[in-house]
C-alpha cells in the first residue's frame, strides 16, 4: 500500500513498516512511514483544495458521499477481510462494521443538505440579522485500531458534507482499511486534496499538524491519556476539538429485569470485538435477588462463545489487538482472584493473544476491573441492594460514556436513565450505537459529540450577519 497525499499515492523513498495479523503473527501488508514532510504536504493539499470543495454545493458533495457509499457497498467482502487481518474481529462483525461505517457516509450524504441558518428579528427597524453555516475548514483526524472503518467515517462523512477537507491519521496497526477507503473515495470522485491519509511517525505527524495554523479542527479517537495531551497541543493555536475517549461502562440489572435479554444484551455489549471497545460493559451489577439466576444464564452463554481465528465463520471472539492488551486483561484478572472474586468460567490465555471469554463473580469495588478500563472479554459481576445504591456506584467514574440498565418498570427506566451520569444510555438495549444519534461521553470519556445532526455541528461554524437597511 501506498500512503494518499494529495489526491497521489505516495511511497517514494520512504521507509516502511509491516502490519501484522493479530490472530496468526503473519505480515498481512506494508505501508511508507510517512512524517514530518508528507503531514505537511497533505495539510498544503488539503488547506489549497478547501475554497472548491466548500463552493460545491451540498447537493454536488452528497452525489459523491453516495458514490463511496455505494463502491464501499459493493466491496463490503473484501473490506471485511482486510479488516480481520489486521485488527483480528471476527469476519461477521467486520462485516457489521463495514455496514455500520457506511451507515454513516449515507446519513450524512442526506443530513448535509439539511445545514440550516436562521434569521432573527431585529431589534432595530432598520437591520435584518442572520446566521449562515460555513465548514470549520481544514480537519485533522487521528483514530485508534478497534473501528478501522467506523471511527473513520464517523469523522470524515460529516466532514466532507460540511464542505471540510480532511488529513487523516489511522493506527499503525490498522492503516490497510483507511488506504482502501480513501481508494474509494478516489473512484468516488471526491477532488484531488479533499482527503489524505497519512500514517508513520505519529508523534511526528501529529506535531505537524497540531502546530499548522491552517488546521482549523482535530477530532480524536482513542484513550483518555492522549484525548489529554492533544487537547492541551490544539490549544497552542485554538483549534476546535471533538474527543471520543475511554468508557468504563457499568450494567444495571434489576430485580425486575428481563433476565434472559439482559445475559443477551450484556453479553453483545461485552464481547464484540473481544470487549475492545470504549463502551463495552465494563462492570456488571446485579441486583442480590436475582444475582443467581443471571450468574448461571450469563455463564452458561459465555461458555459458548468460540474463540479463534476471526477469519473463521465460527469464531466469536477474535484475538486481542497485541501483547500489552493481552497483559492488562490478565492483570485485571489476577488483581481480581486475589482480592477475593470467583472465576467462573475463562480466566486463561493462549496462542499469544488470545484470551477466554471470562467471567468473575463476587467482585467487589476495589478491584481494578471496577475502575480501570479493562478493554478486554473480561465480564465482572458485583452484587447490589438498594437503587440508590447502584446509582452511586455506577457514577463513582471519571469516565462518562457509556452506561446500560436493564429494567421492565418504565418509570424506574427514565429515572434512573436521567441520573446516569453517560452520554449514552442503553435501556433493555446493549447495542445503542446508530449513525442518526448523537455518541459522546461526559466527564473524562470525551468532549463533542459523534452521528446525529449534532456530529454535523461539530464541523461548522456559525456566522452572524448584520444588514443595515
Ligand atoms: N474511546 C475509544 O473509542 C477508544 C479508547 N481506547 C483506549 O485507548 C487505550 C489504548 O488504545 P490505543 O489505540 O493505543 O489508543 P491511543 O489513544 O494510544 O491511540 C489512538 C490513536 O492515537 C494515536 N496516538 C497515540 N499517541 C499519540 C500522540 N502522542 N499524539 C498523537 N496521536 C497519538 C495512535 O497512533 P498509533 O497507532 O501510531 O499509536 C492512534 O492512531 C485502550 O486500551 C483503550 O483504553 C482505544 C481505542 C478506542
Ligand atoms: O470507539 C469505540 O469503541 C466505538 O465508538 C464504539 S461504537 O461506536 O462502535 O459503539
Amino acid at each position: 500500500m501506498k500512503l494518499f497525499i494529495n489526491g497521489e499515492w505516495v511511497s517514494e523513498e520512504l521507509d516502511v513498516f509491516d502490519v501484522v495479523n493479530p490472530a496468526t503473527g503473519e505480515v498481512v501488508g506494508s505501508v511508507p512511514k510517512g512524517g514530518a514532510k508528507e503531514a505537511k504536504v497533505a495539510a498544503d493539499g488539503a488547506y489549497e483544495s478547501l475554497p472548491a470543495w466548500a463552493e460545491r454545493s451540498a447537493y454536488e458533495r452528497s452525489a459523491i458521499l453516495e458514490a463511496w457509499h455505494d463502491l464501499i457497498a459493493e466491496q463490503k467482502e473484501e473490506l471485511a477481510r482486510l479488516m480481520t487481518m489486521e485488527q483480528g474481529k471476527p469476519i461477521n462483525e467486520a462485516r457489521g462494521e463495514i455496514a455500520y461505517a457506511n451507515s454513516f457516509i449515507k446519513w450524512y450524504a442526506e443530513e448535509g443538505k439539511r445545514i440550516y441558518g436562521e434569521t432573527i428579528p431585529a431589534s432595530s427597524p432598520d437591520k435584518r440579522l442572520f446566521v449562515v453555516k460555513q465548514p470549520v475548514g481544514v480537519v485533522a483526524a487521528i483514530t485508534p485500531w478497534n473501528f478501522p472503518a467506523a471511527m473513520i467515517t464517523r469523522k470524515v462523512a460529516p466532514a466532507l458534507a460540511a464542505g471540510c477537507t480532511v488529513l487523516i491519521k489511522p493506527a499503525s496497526q490498522t492503516p490497510l482499511t483507511a488506504l482502501k477507503l480513501a481508494e474509494l473515495a478516489e473512484k468516488a470522485g471526491l477532488p484531488k486534496g479533499v482527503l489524505h491519509v497519512v500514517v508513520g511517525s505519529t508523534s511526528d505527524i501529529s506535531k505537524a499538524w497540531q502546530e499548522d495554523e491552517r488546521v482549523r479542527k482535530l477530532t480524536f479517537t482513542g484513550s483518555t491519556e492522549i484525548g489529554r495531551t492533544l487537547m492541551s497541543e490544539a490549544g497552542q493555536t485554538v483549534k476546535k476539538i471533538s474527543l471520543e475517549l475511554g468508557g468504563h461502562a457499568p450494567v444495571l440489572v434489576f430485580e425486575d429485569a428481563d433476565i434472559d435479554n439482559a445475559v443477551q444484551e450484556t453479553i453483545a455489549s461485552k464481547f464484540r470485538n473481544g470487549g475492545q471497545t470504549c463502551v463495552c460493559a465494563n462492570r456488571i451489577y446485579v441486583h442480590e435477588s436475582i444475582a443467581e439466576a443471571f450468574i448461571t444464564k450469563m455463564k452458561q452463554a459465555v461458555e459458548q462463545l468460540k474463540v479463534g481465528n476471526g477469519l473463521n465463520e465460527e469464531t466469536d471472539i477474535g484475538p486481542l489487538i497485541d501483547e500489552e492488551a493481552v497483559d492488562k486483561v490478565l492483570t485485571h484478572i489476577r488483581d481480581a482472584k486475589d482480592k477475593g472474586a470467583e472465576v467462573l468460567t475463562g480466566g486463561n490465555s493462549s496462542d499469544g493473544l488470545f484470551i477466554e471469554p471470562t467471567v468473575i463473580a463476587g467482585v467487589t469495588d476495589d478491584m481494578a476491573c471496577m475502575s480501570e478500563e479493562t478493554f478486554g472479554p473480561l465480564a465482572p459481576i458485583s452484587t447490589f441492594k438498594t437503587e440508590e445504591e447502584v446509582v452511586k456506584r455506577a457514577n463513582d467514574t471519571i469516565y462518562g460514556l457509556a452506561a446500560y440498565l436493564f429494567t421492565t418498570d418504565l418509570s424506574r427506566g427514565i429515572r434512573v436513565a436521567e441520573k446516569l451520569d453517560y452520554g449514552v444510555v442503553g435501556l433493555n438495549d446493549g447495542g445503542p450505537s446508530v449513525a442518526q444519534a448523537p455518541f459522546g461521553g461526559f466527564k473524562q470519556s470525551g468532549i463533542g459529540r459523534e452521528g446525529g445532526h449534532e456530529g454535523l455541528e461539530e464541523f461548522l461554524e456559525s456566522k452572524y450577519v448584520s444588514l443595515k437597511m
